[in-house]
C-alpha cells in the first residue's frame, strides 16, 4: 500500500505554514507522497472572496513545484457544490485501491471535525493527521482515527497574508518567492 497525505485547502494564497505542515506529515506519517487539494468551495467558508481557482491553482503549483513529492490534485474542481470531504474521499478511495490516505488538517480544526458532513464515515475512509497548535485543543473524540503530530510553530495565515497585501505591507518570508511574485504580477489582494 502506498501512503498518501492529503493537505485539502483554500490556499488563498498558500503560505509557508501550508507547507511545513506538508513536510512534517511526510516525514512523521512516513508517507509516500502528499497532494494538494485545493478546494473549488471551501464548505464552512461560503459567501467569501476567493481569488479565482485559476490563481489559487497557479500558486499552489508555484509552491510546491521544487519538491519531489508534492504532488497537486484538483479532483475538487470536477464536482459543482460545496468540497465536502466525505465526497471527495469516496472518489479516491475507489479510484485509488492501493493508497492509504492520510488527511492532514491544522490544529484549529481538530475541535470542528464532529461537525464535518458524515464524519462517521469519513473516518472509515481516511486516517486524520492532526497538527498541534498552542491554544486550540489537541485532544479529540475520534483518538483511533487521528495522529496527531508536533511542529514548529508558524504563525502565519491566509486571512494575514490578505490583510498585509491590503494595508501594502510587506509579506515577504512568509511564503515561497516564487508565489509572492505571481501575487505581484498579477496584482491580487490589493
Ligand atoms: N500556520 C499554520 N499552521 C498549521 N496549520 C495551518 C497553518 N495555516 C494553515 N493551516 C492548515 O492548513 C489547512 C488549509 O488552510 P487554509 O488554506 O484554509 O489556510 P489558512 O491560512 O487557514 O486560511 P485563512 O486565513 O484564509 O482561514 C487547514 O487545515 C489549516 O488548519
Ligand atoms: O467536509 C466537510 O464537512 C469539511 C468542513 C470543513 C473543512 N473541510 C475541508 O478541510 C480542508 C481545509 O479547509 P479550509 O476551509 O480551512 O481551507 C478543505 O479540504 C476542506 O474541504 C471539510
Amino acid at each position: 500500500m502506498r501512503k498518501i497525505g492529503l493537505l485539502g485547502g483554500t490556499f488563498d494564497p498558500p503560505h509557508f505554514g501550508h507547507l511545513l505542515i506538508a513536510e512534517q506529515a511526510l516525514e512523521a506519517c512516513q508517507l509516500d507522497e502528499v497532494w494538494f487539494m485545493p478546494t473549488k468551495i471551501p464548505p464552512h467558508k461560503k459567501g467569501s472572496n476567493l481569488c479565482s481557482d485559476e490563481d489559487r491553482i497557479e500558486m499552489v503549483k508555484k509552491a510546491i513545484n521544487d519538491h519531489p513529492f508534492f504532488k497537486l490534485s484538483l479532483i475538487e474542481f470536477e464536482r459543482n457544490g460545496p468540497s465536502y470531504t466525505i465526497e471527495t474521499m469516496k472518489e479516491l478511495t475507489a479510484m485509488y485501491k492501493e493508497n492509504d490516505f492520510y488527511f492532514i488538517i491544522g490544529g484549529d480544526m481538530i475541535e470542528y471535525l464532529p461537525k464535518w458532513k458524515e464524519i462517521d464515515e469519513l473516518l472509515n475512509l481516511v486516517t486524520f493527521v492532526g497538527v498541534k497548535r498552542p491554544g486550540f485543543i489537541s485532544t479529540s473524540i475520534y483518538s483511533d482515527n487521528l495522529v496527531l503530530i508536533n511542529v514548529p510553530q508558524l504563525e502565519i495565515s491566509s486571512r494575514d497574508i490578505r490583510e498585509r497585501l491590503k494595508q501594502g505591507r510587506s509579506i515577504r518570508y512568509l511564503l515561497p518567492d516564487h508565489v509572492l511574485a505571481y501575487i505581484k504580477e498579477r496584482q491580487l489582494y490589493g
